[in-house]
């Protein structure tokens, strides 16, 4: 008997293939700014290990009885003053980012956007973007400096919903960013652009960073010395413009969390101390945050202004995030580009 191609039965299902997806991840968010909602995220990304690395049997109870009993009120408080009509603005800012590059790279390439926590999830974002036909996703965590909280868990996540399909993409990571000259350049550039518009010059710029525990550091995480040479980096290049002449540079660490000892100096106790001893005019920029959030418009705008200006300061602003600035989205458009090469 002659061999006989198999036949393929008649009910298979259509498969689509040979798109390619790239899907921005932030830390995420509540779906809304109401006690209710701010727990259900808290919970989620409160219980994530690599968050808080404390063991679960121990910290469960904690957060269970304690955190999730208090903190959702003062944080719903937090986001009340922030949330607009098109939602959470970290939600926002990042949807609008995915949108401003994807009519670039091309008719082949999605490109969408997705949340650590909350929603729109990794889970529901790589299902579509299979549906869709993306044989290859490239995965790009908004954190331009690397941290297991952040970072690390992005890939979990990823790793896990792939875990569950017959039928994985190829997958790629956009590595941390936090010395790339196209990242650097941007933020300067930025900055510079936003200082020119200020009715004040500033005698201090602090570049405020989101804090970690700091046993973090002695574990081995390597985000203090990235927010270092970050911050050291866009120092230099705006020192020399004469914008910044005169102006001192400050590296701070903000958003501190329960009891243990965080990363130093904190960002709030610098903005007092610096009120005291009789800085008037002090700008902050948070070059850790790809786009706007709780963190910089209620933490750095509100309660930093007040902090400052009850010290003794007089002028003081927050400066936006790259969000969908001009450099900001030419940044994000070069580095997705540069990690697409050979698949576009
Ligand atoms: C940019 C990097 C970030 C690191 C590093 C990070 C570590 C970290 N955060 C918490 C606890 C909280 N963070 C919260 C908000 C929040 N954090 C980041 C980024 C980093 N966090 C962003 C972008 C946001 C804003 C989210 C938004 O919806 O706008 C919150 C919630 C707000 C609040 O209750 O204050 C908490 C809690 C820990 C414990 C941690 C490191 C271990
Ligand atoms: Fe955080
Ligand atoms: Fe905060």
């Amino acid at each position: 008997m002659t061999w006989q191609p198999q036949r393929l039965p008649n009910d298979h299902p259509p498969v689509k293939s040979g798109t390619i997806g790239v899907l921005l991840v932030n830390l995420g968010t509540p779906d809304g700014p109401d006690p209710k909602s701010v727990k259900k995220y808290l919970k989620q990304f409160l219980s994530d290990p690599r968050v808080i690395e404390i063991p679960k049997i121990a910290w469960q109870p904690i957060l269970r009885g304690i955190i999730l009993n208090t903190r959702p009120k003062k944080s719903s408080e937090a986001y009340t003053k922030i949330w607009t009509d098109r939602g959470s603005p970290l939600a926002d800012i990042t949807a609008s980012q995915a949108e401003a590059i994807a009519g670039d790279l091309g008719e082949n390439v999605i490109v969408d956007y997705a949340m650590r926590y909350g929603s729109p999830s990794i889970e529901q974002r790589l299902g579509e973007l299979t549906a869709k036909g993306c044989d290859r996703i490239l995965i790009a965590p908004m954190y331009p400096q690397y941290c297991a909280a952040t970072t690390a868990t992005v890939f979990d996540e990823v790793a896990r919903v792939l875990g569950e399909m017959r039928w994985q993409p190829a997958l790629r990571f956009v590595p941390p960013y936090h010395d790339d000259e196209a990242y650097i350049t941007a933020l300067a550039d930025d900055l510079s652009r936003q200082i020119a518009m200020l009715s004040f010059k500033p005698e201090v710029m602090l570049l405020s960073f989101h804090g970690m525990p700091e046993r973090t550091l002695e574990k081995g995480d390597p985000y203090h010395c990235h927010c270092h040479k970050t911050a050291r980096l866009v120092r230099e290049q705006l020192e020399v413009r004469p914008e910044f002449s005169g102006v001192r540079f400050e590296t701070t660490f903000q958003s501190r969390f329960g009891p243990a000892q965080w990363l130093e100096p904190a960002t709030d106790d610098t903005l007092i101390a610096e009120g005291e001893k009789g800085t008037k005019r002090l700008v902050v920029a948070a070059p850790g945050f790809a786009a706007d959030c709780v963190e910089t418009l209620e933490e750095l705008a509100l309660e930093g202004r007040d902090e400052f200006v009850e010290a003794g300061g007089e002028d003081y602003a927050v400066l936006d995030c790259l969000n969908v600035s001009q450099s900001g989205i030419q940044m994000l458009d070069t580095m997705i580009r540069r990690e697409l090469s050979g698949w576009i």
